[in-house]
């Protein structure tokens, strides 16, 4: 039973990490997520070449990453005590076990992640090897995730006279307008860290948003600093995704021509679909209320489901939701399909999504049909929602015949001409409703994106149960 150390790392298990370490990971064991974000800020030939050899050194082949910051473990080994290896490197034998963190690869021997909070480090004074007692027991898979990295190819242009500072953009040019500033990436220190939300909180901004780093691991700094001498309104919400999450409030020092006497200050979850659904949840409505919104909460529609579908916490399920002749109750009504597979990493989930379906807590199966809340997170006017009986009657009976023909082909159905008229009566007024729906819709989202963003209040989250 030996600690495994990166010196002793066999070489050839060595360079095959590397391909990865170089590619995506830095030694400690976290995904580059700088590696993403700086693609945007490309510009000139030797730019161009300095991504290209990145991205060259990254071969499609498959990672298993890790879904919680933990220890790994060879889960046959079951609870007990461990000696600790590695930040994700190396290769790890039976009873011993390595430190990682969400996003990090697995290292090669384990085959399970056991969360942090289900151990404990046992503090024997002995430096050169920590140790650590499991206290649960696991099995193959848990809190591993495998994932296949396709080598990017990547071209950023960016053109036009009109382009201002990348760093701070104005939304919605107009009379009213919602300024973001935008400070670029800042590493994982937590020195750095202080010095950049304590210059942001003097220059007396109205919130702040963070994403990542508000976990469990060892360099989660984000949470800490955010919870340190601020009023804490939450740190986690019983919800998924996005259960890490938390919210302060910073008093400020009053300064002459300041007009904000407090910040609020939202700690997103770093994986990019929590990072989303909470942002549309909890700062979308904070910047309409602030705005002087009457009513500045999400627009919820009710949708029947149109597969069975299964939850452990409460959770926001991405959906795509339509409008239906037949909603499946015999009624019109939307209809709502998962996006599949909601991994809280698999931004696919989100982006084809339009709503968020609200459903409770229970491991029980909510059967198809059922009807949910969905809250809309896009604009209606510009996806395909609308789904009638008239647009398929129109399409099938008109579709490259003349109206005489079209009209045989009707009655060839057996339909009388005055039957199929009030078809269409019912259809028009279905297609009337949905319009209506859809200009609400419609002036939502415009005035989402006319926020003026002066924040003050906060209590539109009595809804959530906070942990
Ligand atoms: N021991 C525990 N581990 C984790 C818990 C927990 O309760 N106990 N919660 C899990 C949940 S749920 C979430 S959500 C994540 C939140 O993690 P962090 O906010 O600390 O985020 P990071 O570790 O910094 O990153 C997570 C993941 O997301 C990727 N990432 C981060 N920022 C970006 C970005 N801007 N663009 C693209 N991808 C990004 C990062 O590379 C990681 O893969 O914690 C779980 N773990
Ligand atoms: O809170 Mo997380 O990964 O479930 O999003």
């Amino acid at each position: 039973m030996c600690c495994t150390n990166a010196n002793e790392v066999d070489e050839e298990n060595r360079r095959r990490h590397q391909r990865w370490t170089r590619a995506h990971v830095p030694a400690r064991g976290t995904v580059d997520r700088s590696f993403r974000w700086r693609v945007g800020l490309i510009r000139g030939d030797s730019d161009c070449r300095k991504l290209r050899n990145t991205m060259i050194s990254a071969e499609e082949a498959p990672l298993q990453t890790v879904l919680r910051d933990g220890y790994a473990v060879v889960a046959s080994d079951g609870s007990g005590e461990s000696r600790a290896g590695n930040d994700g490197v190396g290769v790890i034998v039976t009873r011993t076990v390595a430190y990682v963190t969400t996003g990090g690869p697995i290292p090669d021997g384990v085959d399970a992640v056991v969360q942090v909070e289900d151990t404990e480090e046992i503090k024997d004074g002995n430096v050169n090897f920590r140790r650590v007692r499991i206290l649960a027991r696991t099995s193959k898979g848990v809190d591993i995730r495998s994932v296949v990295y396709r080598t990017p190819t990547i071209v950023v242009l960016s053109t036009g006279d009109e382009l201002v500072h990348p760093t701070v953009q104005c939304l919605n040019r107009g009379q009213q307008q919602c300024k973001v500033i935008d400070l670029g990436i800042a590493r994982d220190d937590e020195e750095e860290l202080e010095k950049i939300l304590d210059n942001a909180f003097s220059a007396g901004i109205d919130i702040l948003i963070t994403s990542g780093g508000v976990s469990m691991g060892d360099k989660d700094f984000v949470k800490p600093l955010l919870e340190e001498r601020r009023t804490v309104h939450f740190s986690k919400v019983c919800m998924k995704p996005g259960k890490p999450l938390p919210f302060s409030e910073i008093s400020l020092k009053p300064v002459e021509n300041m007009m904000v006497n407090k910040t609020l200050a939202f700690g997103l979850p770093g994986n990019p679909v929590s990072c989303l659904v909470c942002f549309h949840l909890f700062i979308v409505p904070t910047i309409c209320h602030l705005s002087g919104w009457e009513n500045p909460h999400l627009l919820r529609v009710q949708a029947r489901l149109f597969q069975p579908l299964k939850t452990v916490r409460p959770e926001f399920h991405r959906a795509i939701i339509r409008w239906k002749s037949n909603d499946g109750s015999g009624n019109p009504g939307f209809v709502a399909e998962s996006t599949s597979h909601q991994m809280s990493g698999r931004l696919l989930s989100m982006k084809s999504a339009n709503a968020l379906l609200e459903l409770p807590a229970g491991g029980s199966l909510i059967s198809a049909g059922t009807s949910v809340s969905a809250i809309t997170i896009s604009d209606f006017s510009s996806t395909g929602v609308i789904e009638t009986g008239l647009g398929s009657v129109l399409a099938s009976t008109m579709k490259g015949s003349t109206t005489k023909e079209a009209i045989e082909n009707i009655l060839s159905k057996g339909t009388t001409l005055k039957e199929y008229m009030k078809g269409v009566e019912n259809d028009l007024c279905q297609v009337e409703d949905y319009i209506k729906e859809s200009d609400n819709l419609v002036s939502l989202h415009d005035q989402i994106r006319n926020g003026d963003a002066t924040v003050t209040r906060w209590r539109l989250f009595g809804g959530f149960q906070v942990c």
